[in-house]
């Protein structure tokens, strides 16, 4: 029979982590692996499932906090290290995983990057952001203009204690951004020491430093290089420009790739539009309300008659019922409802990235009154968040 626990010291910590990591089809950590991954683990945030005295499946969180439209930021959990031994799937182990990691979480919101677009949408996660991987030919990316700030190297050492405290400082911008845990600096360390090549630029305007990037250049085939940007940060629109700049005027880089909001204006920047193509367009935020009243009341709606929308959630029957969506906010009522929606496409349309009518058209949803659902819900900026974890 499947118990679910929760985990508290750290030799349960790396049993966790090899599980996980036997389910990706990965080795146990090495020692040194250990070492990045074990600051990640927070008291009370992982579970495992175990048959008897073994572990066969393991999920956790990282605590975090997440901005949602109209600039309210809420507590977050990052979903992460979800696996079972493959000689027990398909045997509800994930569920009751999922079932008791939901149904004892204290935040409102939960996100995750899914290894495959099946698993989470039962247990309520709906696709509610997506990035674009693009490819720059950056022999032909001219940016005309000058700087109007500095763009800096920094070494390993100094990006290690400024970066995080810029991004904290620089804070987050738009719809899906996320704030980065302690852990998640040490394992965008190691990623740095793998390579050796990493490098991190720093912005400073009038105000100091107001950005960052961190990228990587490699080398295709003789003196053909491509550059990787990993993380790429800002506060102003002069720091974004100006830190493009410094990438298109690079020396001996040939392409440039890089992930971006849907929505992302770099295009505009350059005098051809032509040299960036979008190479694959993924699912990057799963989102899963868990708090459903509080979740609809934090966020701002668009100007449009009131909709009573009507939740359903299987796995966390608090949140069923009807909420009345107005441009002043969100109530729960007991009132006819204009439309029925499942949790997990309440998740899908929650940041802005899929519409009611998009959901109506392929009969996803039922009811009424969809092109004003969508003008409550409409957001001036695509979601994106930008950390990977
Ligand atoms: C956030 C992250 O960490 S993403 C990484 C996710 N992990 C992996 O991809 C590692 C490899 N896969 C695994 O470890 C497992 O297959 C898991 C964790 C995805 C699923 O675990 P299981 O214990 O088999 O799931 P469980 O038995 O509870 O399945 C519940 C339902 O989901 C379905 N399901 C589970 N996994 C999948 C999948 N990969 N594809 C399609 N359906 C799936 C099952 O068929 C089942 O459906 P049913 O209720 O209609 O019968």
């Amino acid at each position: 029979m499947t118990e679910i626990r929760v985990l508290n010291d750290e030799a349960q910590f790396r049993a966790h982590t090899s599980v996980f990591r036997r389910a990706m089809h990965w080795g146990p950590p090495t020692d040194e692996q250990w070492e990045v991954v074990r600051p990640s683990y927070e008291p009370g945030r992982a579970l495992a499932a175990f048959d008897g005295d073994e572990m066969i499946g393991t999920t956790m969180s990282f605590g975090s906090s997440i901005l949602v439209p109209g600039g309210a930021v809420l507590p977050h959990a990052a979903i992460s290290r979800v696996g079972v031994r493959a000689d027990y799937t398909r045997r509800g182990v994930l569920t009751a995983l999922m079932r008791e990691q939901l149904s004892t979480m204290s935040d409102p919101i939960a996100t995750l990057r899914a290894s495959e677009g099946r698993i989470y949408g039962r247990f309520g996660y709906g696709l509610a952001g997506r990035w674009r991987w693009v490819e720059i030919d950056a022999k032909r990316a001219a940016i005309v203009g000058e700087m109007t700030g500095r763009v800096r190297m920094v070494d390993h050492d100094t990006a290690d204690k400024l970066l995080p405290e810029l991004h904290d400082a620089i804070g987050l911008a738009r719809p899906g951004n996320i704030s980065r845990w302690p852990g998640w600096w040490v394992r965008a360390r190691d990623r740095k020491g793998d390579a050796g090549n990493s490098v991190t630029v720093v912005h400073s305007g009038p105000n100091g430093d107001d950005g960052f990037l961190t990228y990587k250049v490699s080398e295709e085939k003789d003196f053909k290089h491509k550059m990787s940007i990993e993380d790429f940060v800002w506060a102003t629109p002069d720091a974004w420009r100006d830190l493009w700049m410094f990438v298109a005027r690079l020396d001996l880089v040939d392409t440039i790739e890089i992930d971006l909001s849907l929505d992302d204006p770099v295009s505009l920047l350059f005098d051809d539009p032509r040299v960036i193509v979008t190479k694959d367009l993924q699912d990057e935020i799963w989102l899963r309300l868990v708090d459903v009243p509080h979740a609809l009341q934090a966020r701002t709606y668009g100007v449009a008659e009131p909709v009573v929308i009507e939740v359903h959630d299987k796995l966390l029957p608090a949140n069923d019922g009807c909420y009345r969506v107005s441009p002043d906010g969100v109530e729960r009522v007991e009132a006819p409802a204009d439309l029925t929606i499942p949790v997990d496409l309440l998740g899908a349309v929650y940041l802005g990235d899929t519409t009611f009518s998009q959901l109506a058209a392929v009969k996803r949803i039922d009811g009424a009154r969809f092109d004003e659902a969508d003008a409550l819900f409409a957001v001036a900026q695509k979601p994106f968040c930008g950390t990977f974890f």
